[in-house]
């Protein structure tokens, strides 16, 4: 790759570039989006409420939706806004009222995309479904959640719920493999496998991982994957658990210490990656079950603001005391 090609590789970002543009083009979710496509054909759009983890395409489907709904009008007739805004729901109440007065093009409804919707609390949640009520004559909803136990019922029982679940293997490898060649990049099966593993089931992950590794140069392999994502190797978590296990916490500690300082992985990924891989481990069901009893404890604490390596230290080292 020449320098000004890798210098244009750097300066375009490619979840927006291959965002798609499509319902047909989303990846993955065959049953969510032919659902969308029958309330679109049927002018019968209910208010929506989209659950599920970062990547997955919950705004790229919102998006979509309107671009069928509006064509090119979408613009003027989609309003994105965030719950997490910090000025509060009045902020994000006054911006809905001031949209929804009237559509633009002579359509029944505008369509407002509210992402995080989760980050409410119950009382802003409240005041929020009154507003989709006194709006409900011109306007959709699209909320955007990460947990829909987060909403309260009388919004879930307003919306169709759509949960849209972690990419598989499948839909990550087709959406990088048609984005490495439309970009001409040669990725090797153990990066692609790699690329897959990092991501554990984030489109997002998965295109910046291929695009931070691109830039560099050269092949994307499993080598410029695991450094440019700072992730751990399976293998690296399994030699530290199996270390634990078998009573050898000098060496576990050790190699904890390695991927939190050498290879910069964050502590709360590590433990992800440990409960990822547990059944992928050799280990017998014995030991698999107690990995993961320690690995829910050790998550808890971490969640609750606890040290991050002071909680995975303590984790190998149960683990080790457990194998006398
Ligand atoms: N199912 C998918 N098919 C193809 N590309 C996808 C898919 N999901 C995500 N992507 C890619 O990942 C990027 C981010 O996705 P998107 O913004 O839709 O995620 P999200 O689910 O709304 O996440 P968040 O909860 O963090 O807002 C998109 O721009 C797109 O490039």
């Amino acid at each position: 790759m020449s320098e000004a090609a890798a210098e244009d590789r750097g300066r375009e970002i490619w979840i927006e570039k291959y965002r798609p543009q499509a319902l047909d083009e989303i990846v993955g979710h065959e049953g969510i989006t032919e659902r969308l496509k029958q309330y679109i054909n049927q002018q019968d759009l209910p208010h929506l409420l989209f659950a599920g983890p970062a990547g997955t395409g919950k705004t790229t489907s919102s998006i979509a939706v309107a671009k069928e709904i509006y064509g090119d009008d979408w613009r003027e007739n989609f309003l994105e806004l965030n719950a997490s805004d910090q000025r509060g729901i009045d902020v994000v109440r006054d911006r809905i009222k001031s949209f929804a007065r009237a559509s633009f093009g002579g359509y029944d409804h505008r369509v407002i995309f509210l992402d995080e919707a989760d980050a409410l609390t119950s009382e802003a949640q409240s005041a929020l479904r009154r507003t989709m009520e006194q709006f409900s004559d011109n306007t959709r909803f699209i909320l955007s959640c990460n947990y829909s136990s987060q909403i309260i019922d009388p919004i879930q029982s307003r919306c169709a719920v759509f949960r849209f679940s972690p990419l598989g293997e499948a839909a990550i490898e087709e959406q990088i493999e048609a984005i490495a060649e439309a970009e001409g990049i040669e990725i090797t099966d153990d990066g692609m496998d790699a690329l897959v593993y990092a991501a554990a089931g984030d489109m997002r992950k998965a295109i910046n991982g291929l695009q931070a590794a691109a830039v560099v140069g050269g092949v994307v392999d499993e080598e410029a994957v695991y450094t440019i994502t700072s992730t751990a190797r399976p293998e690296e978590i399994e030699t530290m658990v199996s270390a634990a296990l078998d009573g050898d916490f000098t060496a576990a500690r050790a190699q904890l210490d390695t991927l939190l300082t050498d290879v910069g992985i964050a502590g709360g990924d590590i433990i992800d990656q440990m409960h990822r891989s547990v059944w992928e481990f050799d280990l017998g069901e014995r030991e698999a079950v107690r990995l993961m009893e320690r690995v829910g404890e050790a998550d808890y604490r971490i969640t609750a603001g606890a040290n991050e390596q002071i909680q995975l230290e303590a984790l190998l080292a149960s683990l080790s005391l457990d194998s006398e």
